[in-house]
């Protein structure tokens, strides 16, 4: 039994391209399954809580189709990780798939899936902000400048028109040059692994499970699956022209031989700053003054994974 958490709003729609795709394929028609569609923001938790509470025997998966935010949910939503979950892109940035080298076609994906072909082990994270009850981020978590990009990026009409071409990451470019002219540089308080430093002129801390962001850009090329321990980027003391350049750079990876462009590995990491700043996680964006992460949570079986 395979239970499908499809948002068909996705990618501007193609959620529902894809999951029409797999509706008419041999395959599905042949599979015992169900599926839930999202109405909401925060539904698809609401579906895999209820899930994970019901006691379903004879379910082999849950199949997200929809973009990075949906799975966040759902995997924010898995009381029990031990449920097997397989994700088929269907958002504008699909970083996850990419991490994981799941392919594009989605009744292939589904054919993995059902033939246990991939499967693989996968460490998220844990975050806490403010103090708050513990969540999981499935890609990464970023503070600072690329929050407000994504954050720009997101609410912009532009994003949605540009969606519509496949061509949504030019929405970033716009927004970083938004950004760039009025962003404000902040003092953090960093403690990697029980060790403090205080960061004077920080443009951004992100920390990742996998190497990809925003849409197929590497910000941490050296990021690789793996549990307890992750990468963290820290962009300090940097002028408002090489930001422009690093961000160039971001997509083949070569930002971190930039001097201002510190690589750490941690295993636990505490941040706080001296003034409420923008944090994204899995590409969608909030705010806080504090936040600890961590990776110490057993790993979650992703189906139809092939790297
Ligand atoms: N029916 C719905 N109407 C509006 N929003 C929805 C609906 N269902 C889910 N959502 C919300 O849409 C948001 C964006 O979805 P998602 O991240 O999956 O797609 P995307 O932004 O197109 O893809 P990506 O994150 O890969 O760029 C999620 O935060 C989710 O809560």
């Amino acid at each position: 039994m395979y239970i499908f958490i499809v948002n068909l709003m996705a990618g501007h729609g193609r959620g529902r391209r894809i999951f029409n795709k797999i509706q008419n394929s041999k395959l599905y028609q042949e599979l015992q399954s169900s599926y839930y569609v999202t109405e909401y923001e925060g539904h698809a938790e609401n579906i895999a809580q209820q899930l994970s509470k019901q006691n379903l025997v004879n379910l082999q998966a849950i199949i997200v189709i929809g973009g990075d935010g949906t799975l966040h949910e759902v995997m924010n939503g898995i009381q029990d990780l031990s449920l097997p979950v397989a994700f088929i892109p269907g958002g504008s940035g699909n970083d996850f798939a990419r991490g994981l080298s799941i392919k594009v076609n989605p009744v292939e994906i589904l054919q993995d899936i059902v033939k246990g072909n991939y499967s693989k082990a996968y460490w998220l994270g844990s975050y806490s902000v403010d103090d708050s009850a513990r969540r999981v981020f499935v890609n990464s978590i970023g503070f600072g400048f690329d929050a407000e990009i994504a954050k720009k990026a997101n609410q912009s009409w532009y994003k949605k028109f540009l969606n519509i071409f496949h061509i949504g990451m030019i929405s970033y470019v716009i927004a970083l040059i938004h950004v760039l002219f009025r962003f404000k540089p902040f003092t953090l308080e960093l403690e990697v692994n029980g060790e403090a430093q205080t960061i004077h002129n920080c443009w951004m801390v992100t920390i990742a499970n996998h190497a990809y962001y925003g849409g197929g850009m590497k910000i941490i090329p050296s990021a690789t699956i793996q549990p307890s321990r992750f990468p963290v980027l820290v962009v300090q003391q940097i002028s408002k022209w090489k930001i422009l350049a690093l961000f160039m750079t971001v997509f083949t990876g070569k930002h971190t031989s930039f001097k201002e462009v510190d690589l750490l590995e941690a295993t636990k990491i505490k941040i706080t700053t001296d003034k409420t700043i923008e944090f994204q996680v899995d590409g969608q964006t909030s705010q806080c003054k504090s936040c600890t992460i961590t990776k110490d949570i057993p790993p979650i079986q992703i189906l139809g994974a092939s790297s």
